[in-house]
């Protein structure tokens, strides 16, 4: 029996509210009670009543809640509900119960404390049976599906609208969505009709198109894309950092045809000082290109040699356009000291072939899709009540909805890269089919991937650097964590949800991965602690790195055509009529340049790695280890912007305050 205090807190995005009514009930271990409250919860209130309950409930361990609609079904987004405790001889006792979810239909839900997690092993089995209900529903309403053969496996979903209401944009998110989606289709129709009756045959006539360039440094891509160590500097810090790796051999790819000996001398030579570098596109060879609009289009498999000078830039020394084969034995070899627009053009190829496999496997793959396997297997195995649901669910926001609406208007037939890419047309799936099957656990976790690539400690690697940084930083926060929950690692091995987890997303999401090294168990906290921050990196600061530079390095298109029109140059002589008859046509340099604006602008409604709001954990424990993260966070910021101030090119990617703290784009 005693006072009890209730707040009932209301989300703060459009529509959170309902006119409908709700019915609240305290259960306590002894105990529950019906609050016989009728209250139409307010957008982005606290409503507070109090409550004399005669009944001894004993400690609080759910509310429960229930909607009643009498005529209009209208769906309330319930923050959390907070419980204050007045009883006898005792203090206060705040006890909070987390929801952050949709309250749809009529159906009672039920919500946990915060601690019952540590608490679940003592309580007759409550919170067991609850969860057992929560998870058996989360398994209906998020189910697998293997959209493609050959790639991880997806949530089961034709379109956004088959989601389940939790895992849909809030209305700011859809409305500024679908606004920019009109705007860069507006912009498709006007660049045409203004380019209808213009020539189109010098490269600077893609500056018709170039309509104020997006972002500054988009500008100074436009100005410097032709010089050779602009092209270098973006391999290890441009919109895709993760090809270039030290040779440790000349390629045997490489053959070197007769008469260029002093080349094979000089790449030699630098192979012995340390500072040969390299990027393979062999995972492009034998695909099919893409057939757009009657016109056949082509690829090629480049290997690119470079580099790395006393000053950090990173120049090419030569590029091979195909693999050695038995109709070209020796691939002709394209240097630095070839006629301009041939050397050009060849840079232009290799640019071309990293836009295919930044898209599909660092982008899409890498990111995208390794994080709705994470989504999809949370949401299958963890309660809500699991600290790990509770750790990685803000990392988890709105990446079922935009996978989906990528699948629906990207990589889909008659989407963008059927429109516009080369790979397009059914390419584009085998290149992630054969990505997927050289995706390693190691190449996900940046101390592992930066060493074996040999890209630790290379002062001009500001990629490297700040995403090690970055990942020691989120190791900190997840060890934090773990350590309130796990108190040794035998808690961690007997955890069955835990280990279901782990296997769901080994086994079933990543498609029997464990050969690629992804574990199929935790045995200890240190194994769970890597697996995790793994999660959280790939979901908020690897996507940063692959997402946000479509914006700055893809506006300006000659930098990196999204299609090449004619075949990889066999020769020397190359004109600037095979170079424009090469480059992407005027339509699908349009669509190139929207779409590298929708998906690589700056997000309104973005949520900074580590401030996100919903409060999951509640205690001194977890707040501490999250002010931690948020001061960690601001020392790397401070870092970063004082490094960036010496530099010519500032690397942003991974400054904290514009990593998202989801994949949300
Ligand atoms: C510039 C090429 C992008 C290739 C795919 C990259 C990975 C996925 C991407 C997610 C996009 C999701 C939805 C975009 C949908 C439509 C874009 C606008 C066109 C339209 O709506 O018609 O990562 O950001
Ligand atoms: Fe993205």
């Amino acid at each position: 029996m005693g006072r009890y205090r209730v707040r009932v807190a209301t989300g703060n995005s459009a529509f959170s509210g309902s006119n409908n009514q709700v019915q609240l009930w305290l259960v306590g271990l002894r105990a529950e009670v019906e609050l016989g409250l009728r209250l139409r919860p307010a957008r982005g209130q606290m409503e507070d009543f109090e409550v004399d309950v005669s009944e001894d409930l004993g400690p609080l361990q759910f509310v429960k809640l229930r909607k009643i609609h009498l005529l209009i079904k209208d769906a309330w987004f319930c923050n959390h509900i907070t419980v204050w405790v007045f009883e006898q001889s005792m203090e206060e006792k705040e006890i909070v119960f987390p929801c952050y979810r949709w309250v749809e239909g009529d159906g009672i839900i039920c919500l946990p404390e915060t601690t019952a997690w540590m608490i679940r092993n003592e309580s007759q089995g409550l919170f067991q049976k609850h969860q057992e209900e929560e998870l058996k529903a989360r398994r209906t309403l998020y189910g697998w599906v293997s959209w493609k053969k050959g790639i991880p496996l997806s949530v089961a979903a034709a379109s956004e609208k088959d989601l389940p209401l939790d895992a849909r944009f809030h209305e700011e998110k859809k409305v500024d969505f679908e606004r920019t989606r009109v705007v860069g289709v507006t912009e498709i129709a006007l660049k045409r009709l203004y380019t209808l009756l213009s020539s189109w045959n010098s490269l600077e006539d893609f500056d018709q198109i170039f309509w104020g360039g997006k972002s500054a440094l988009a500008k100074r891509v436009r100005l410097s894309w032709k010089d050779d160590d602009f092209f270098g500097y973006q391999f290890l810090n441009g919109v895709n950092p993760t090809l270039l790796r030290k040779s440790s051999s000349l390629p045997t790819r490489l053959v070197i045809p007769p008469g260029t000996e002093d080349l094979k001398a000089q790449l030699e030579r630098k192979l012995q000082e340390g500072c040969l570098f390299e990027v393979d596109f062999s995972l492009l060879a034998g695909i099919q290109a893409n057939v757009i609009q009657g016109e056949r289009q082509h690829l090629a498999a480049p290997l690119l040699m470079l580099k790395m000078e006393p000053d950090g830039k990173l120049l090419p020394m030569v590029i091979q356009l195909q693999l050695p084969g038995s109709d070209s034995p020796v691939p002709p070899l394209f240097l630095p000291s070839d006629p301009s627009l041939t050397w050009l053009l060849a840079k232009a190829w290799v640019k071309n072939s990293d836009f295919q496999l930044h898209e599909l496997q660092a982008h899409l793959l890498k990111t995208h899709l390794m994080a709705e396997v994470f989504a999809v297997a949370t949401m299958r195995c963890l309660p809500g009540m699991h600290p790990i649901f509770k750790l990685l669910i803000p990392h988890l926001r709105y990446t079922l909805e935009i996978n989906t609406r990528a699948r629906t208007k990207l990589i889909s037939n008659g989407g963008f890269f059927d429109q516009a890419v080369n790979t397009g047309g059914g390419g584009h799936l085998d290149v992630l089919r054969r990505a997927t099957t050289c995706l390693t656990y190691r190449s996900l976790c940046p101390p592992d991937d930066l060493a074996d690539r040999g890209l630790l400690g290379v002062p001009s690697a500001f990629y490297a650097h700040d995403a090690v940084r970055l990942w020691d930083i989120i190791s900190r926060y997840v060890q934090g964590i773990v350590q309130l929950h796990y108190l040794e690692d035998e808690v961690v091995r007997s955890d069955p949800e835990l280990q279901a987890w782990c296997r769901e997303i080994t086994e079933i999401g990543l498609c029997k991965a464990q050969e690629r090294g992804f574990p199929v168990s935790f045995q200890s906290r240190d194994e769970l602690c890597h697996f995790v921050t793994m999660c959280i990196f790939t979901c908020t600061a690897q996507h940063s790195a692959v997402n946000q530079g479509q914006l700055d390095w893809y506006t300006w298109v000659p930098n990196a055509p999204c299609t090449m029109r004619q075949p990889p140059p066999t020769t020397k002589d190359v004109t600037l009529e095979m170079v424009m008859a090469t480059m992407p046509n005027v339509h699908q340099a349009c669509i190139q340049m929207t779409i590298s604006w929708h998906l690589g602008r700056f997000q309104p409604d973005m949520v900074p790695l580590g401030h996100h709001k919903e409060q999951y954990f509640s205690g001194p424990g977890p707040q501490a280890v999250l002010n931690r993260f948020q001061e960690d966070l601001y020392t790397l910021e401070r870092e970063i912007v004082a490094r960036n101030e010496s530099l010519d090119l500032p690397y942003e990617y991974l400054k904290p305050s514009r990593i998202e703290n989801s994949i949300t784009i």
